[in-house]
């Protein structure tokens, strides 16, 4: 029980961070009331609403579904109807909750880290960093992304806050050399897990595929397994346009996992349903603010009665 204030400190954080969303829910919402069933024109109320807070057409069509076989033994009432909510968006976030494990043998296990720029990509690499640091594993850093000099410096300002390795080359380097370099530091000094920073170029998706397909070819040279995880991370407040990204690096990159951040402060966290519900894809962890421990592996129960509104 020694993690508990951790837990609440979390938690409480993740309130504020999904506050704005679950208000937006709730004004949505309006006041139902009833009997012990939702009326088709609630059911079409608490569809319009879900999906006006961004957890997209098809996971408020199946929670509408879902819903509608529901009884509700005390009355129909708003806080039932959000219980019965959190209920649903639970089930869709179970299936896709899980946490970046680091089981790769041989070691190092290299994590590629895609996205748009301003994404949250390079704080998520820190971020990234300090879990895996917290649970004793050995941490490297690469600046793979060398389109922009600010990238290669915010990384390695992090690395040494962090007081881990970072790999580096100059700007305009070839990302692929300077992967291959870490890749062989990392296994030489026995490290457990290299993280990768890449460029975001989308507009350009044709050079942004060439780069990425360099980096796959020089890592499996060295271990055929290598990257072991591909995770793309999303800005929440991009609402259904994170959705579009998903597609696009899916298709560039092989995208293996997600993690999405800046759930703080936006009324859009909802797109996290959708994305789990529209991709199926393993959603690592959610960031919920700027600083160095405001990631998590998210806990699908705990986010979705806080989505609901009916955490507390
Ligand atoms: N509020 C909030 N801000 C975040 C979060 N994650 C990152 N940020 C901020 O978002 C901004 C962009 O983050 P970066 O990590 O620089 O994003 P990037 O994708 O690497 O972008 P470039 O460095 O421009 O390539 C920074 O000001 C971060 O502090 C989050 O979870 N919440």
């Amino acid at each position: 029980m020694s993690a508990e204030p951790e837990t609440t400190s979390w938690s409480d954080r993740l309130l504020g961070g999904f506050g704005k969303t679950s208000e937006r829910l709730a004004e949505n919402l309006g006041s139902i009331v009833g009997a012990n069933r939702l009326t088709d024109a609630q059911l079409d109320d608490v569809e319009d609403a879900l999906i006006l807070s961004d957890l997209g057409p098809r996971a408020a069509a199946r929670i509408r579904d879902k819903l509608k076989s529901v009884r509700f033994e005390n009355g129909v009432d708003e806080q039932a109807v959000k219980e019965a909510m959190a209920d649903e968006i639970a089930a869709i976030l179970r299936r896709v909750a899980k946490p970046l494990e680091i089981v790769a043998f041989p070691r190092p296990q290299v994590i590629l880290v895609i996205g748009v720029n301003g994404s949250g990509k390079t704080t998520t690499i820190a971020k990234l960093a300090h879990l895996f640091q917290e649970q004793d594993y050995g941490v490297m850093l690469a600046a793979g992304d060398t389109f922009r000099a600010a990238a290669i410096g915010q990384l390695k300002v992090w690395a040494d806050r962090l007081s881990i390795p970072v790999v580096t080359g100059p700007e305009g380097g070839d990302p692929a050399s300077i992967v291959f370099d870490a890749v062989k530091a990392a296994t030489d000094t026995g490290i457990d897990t290299l993280i990768v920073d890449t460029a975001g170029r989308l507009h350009n998706k044709r050079e942004l595929m060439d780069e990425l397909a360099k980096v796959r070819r020089v890592l499996g040279r060295l271990n055929p397994e290598a990257p072991h995880d591909v995770v793309l991370v999303l800005d929440a407040t991009n609402g259904q346009n994170a959705l579009q990204q998903i597609e696009i690096f899916k298709e560039v990159a092989g995208v293996t996992g997600l993690i999405m951040t800046k759930l703080d402060g936006t009324a859009r966290g909802g797109v996290l349903v959708a994305a789990a519900e529209q991709y199926g894809l393993p959603i690592h962890a959610i960031g919920v603010g700027e600083k160095i421990d405001d990631l998590r592996p998210f806990d699908p129960d705990l986010v979705a009665r806080v989505i609901a509104g009916v955490y507390r």
